[in-house]
């Protein structure tokens, strides 16, 4: 059978339901799990092609809805560094999806095989995994069908956490390089980030132990393995105490814990006993995100969010690197989403006296921004986030002779460093390891850590309106540029509140606009929200 009759008949089996449009947006695709079956088989397709047109290099499918409910599923493309999918290739993926017939289907896929000068000798190559959601196993069949009938060739690395696949991505596309990442395995991803925790403590002793929420998703088993490739606590190793892991009754995940909760409720999991001051974490449903949390001695909740740890690695990376000697020659630089608390922005800036950029909402735009700098720290206010170190600054790290045992100690700390941070995408589980291995080295408590700077009181709000794509932003996201005089509008609100800063943008996941506003006290945060959110509706009617 000719391959375009093969593909007709496969395509048979996955028929897309004729009212439904998709889109591959800032996650890939996601929605109700049972709508995705024909575009997990198309997104097959693309992989195919993609890998293809890369020369046989692999690429990453993976299936996950992360902190969305347990009902729900998605897919999403990882390139062969571990990066996310090319942005080109987001339409490539729209426009398979919404083929409304088998027989438009095969076409666009041979019109873009033509378009891309695709070979059809050359392999194609993918490695796959999936989240705990019980839609998975299916939908991973959809995606088979479709690497079977391109002559795909294709490994199942079965229940893994989104960042865990992107190294395996990496790590397959690398081996036998100048720069492997490491074994494609996912006992490799644990050796390495386990050598590599040991390495960057230096002997020093975590205080305490930590209790990690696991949303009762992928991370909880993955973490509970991890632990087992790190110095075990009866040994003065660090204590993680896992929970919420879960995975046995799928309406547990996301429900009342996980990182998406106690950031959007700005409270812990009510599953919590945490005492005064305790460690506290959350991941969310892949693990690709965490936040950190303690309870004070009034009893106050307090979030230590993705803002937090974005300045308490690049102060720790700051310093090492001027301890290494390297200060000058390593140029570090923090980006961050105008949801950046603006007090955070103030402390790196005017603290830790280091640049920091601003970009659009998305990882790709801050991981894109971070590969500037030496040494780039980026993180989202949500807690997804990561350090990337530069080619450059890695062979500065690898060739430099330390002049004195300080200078050694430093080198080697940030040399551990390197391996420890999964550089690919936001990882939770190496987030965890790093923010513990700072506040070891800093001999610092979670108060510790908050007491570095006090965030601006802030709220979110959303809102519906007829058509959000009215709203087109500039400056980062952070002015409107149409509707026209809302930006206006926005800057006289606020004007009248001291330390006020407010904008509206359209969401890129949900059919809403999203408002921000922060000022000096909560009243006053509220407040500006409030009116800004008014201006909005009115403009959006
Ligand atoms: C305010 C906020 O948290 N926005 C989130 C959310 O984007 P929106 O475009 O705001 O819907 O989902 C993105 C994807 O997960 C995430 O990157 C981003 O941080
Ligand atoms: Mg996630």
């Amino acid at each position: 059978m000719a391959l375009h009759e093969k593909l007709l008949e496969a395509s048979g089996k996955h028929p897309k339901p004729a009212e439904h449009q998709f889109q591959y947006g800032t996650a890939g695709f996601r929605m109700k799990a049972t709508l995705l079956d024909p575009v997990v088989f198309r997104v097959g397709l693309l992989a195919a092609l993609r890998s293809k047109r890369l020369g046989g290099q692999t690429i990453g499918v993976m299936i996950t809805a992360s902190h969305n409910p347990p009902e729900d599923n998605g897919v999403k493309l990882v390139d062969p560094m571990g990066e996310m999918l090319e942005a080109s290739w987001e339409a490539y993926a729209t426009k398979l999806a919404n083929a409304s017939s088998d027989a438009e289907l095969v076409e666009i896929y041979n019109k873009l095989s033509t378009d891309l000068k695709i070979k059809s000798e050359t392999p194609a190559r993918v490695v796959y995994a999936r989240d705990t959601r019980a839609s998975g196993a299916t939908l991973v069949a959809a995606l088979v069908d479709a690497l079977e009938v391109t002559g795909t060739q294709y490994t199942d690395y079965k229940l893994m956490t989104t960042p865990q696949l992107h190294y395996i991505v990496r790590s397959v596309n690398t081996q036998g390089s100048e720069a492997p990442f490491g074994e494609p395995s996912e006992t490799g991803y644990y050796k390495k980030v386990g050598a590599a925790f040991k390495k960057a403590m230096q002997g020093r002793k975590a205080n305490g132990s930590i209790t990690v929420d696991c949303a009762n998703g992928v991370g909880g088993g993955k973490l509970r393995e991890l632990i087992k490739y790190l110095p075990q606590a009866s040994e003065g190793g660090l204590e993680i105490k896992v929970v919420n892991d879960d995975v046995l009754k799928p309406e547990r995940l996301n429900y009342q814990c996980g990182a998406d909760f106690v950031k959007t409720n700005q409270r812990a999991p009510p599953s919590s006993h945490a005492g005064q001051l305790a460690r506290c974490a959350s991941l969310d449903g892949d693990a690709d995100r965490i936040v950190f949390y303690f309870i004070d001695h009034d009893g106050k909740f307090v979030l230590l969010d993705g803002d937090r740890i974005a300045t308490l690695a690049a102060s720790f990376i700051g310093d090492l690197a001027k301890q290494a000697g390297l200060g000058d020659e390593l140029r570090i630089g923090v980006v961050q989403t105008a949801y950046a608390n603006g007090s955070s922005t103030q402390y790196i800036s005017k603290s830790l006296k280091l640049p920091v950029v601003c970009t659009p909402t998305g990882v790709k735009h801050l991981h894109h921004a971070a590969t500037k700098f030496d040494i780039g720290v980026y993180f989202e206010a949500n807690g997804h986030g990561t350090v990337v170190f530069s080619p450059a600054a890695l062979k500065t790290l690898a060739t430099t002779e330390p002049q004195s045992p300080a200078q050694k100690t430093a080198l080697d700390t940030l040399r551990a460093l390197t391996d420890l941070i999964n550089q690919t995408v936001g990882d939770a589980l190496s987030d965890l390891l790093l923010v513990e291995v700072i506040l070891a080295h800093k001999g610092w408590g979670p108060k510790e850590w908050e007491s570095t700077y006090t965030d601006l009181p802030n709220r979110l709000v959303r809102i519906e309106v007829a058509d959000r794509n009215i709203f087109k932003t500039v400056d980062a996201e952070r002015r409107l540029e149409s509707p026209p005089g809302v930006q206006d509008q926005i800057d006289a609100l606020v004007g009248k509140y001291k330390a006020g800063r407010s904008f509206a943008r359209a969401s890129g996941t949900e059919d809403a606009v999203r408002v921000y506003a922060e000022a000096a006290t909560r009243g006053e945060a509220d407040d500006l929200a409030q009116k800004v959110a008014t201006v909005v509706k009115q403009a959006g009617r």
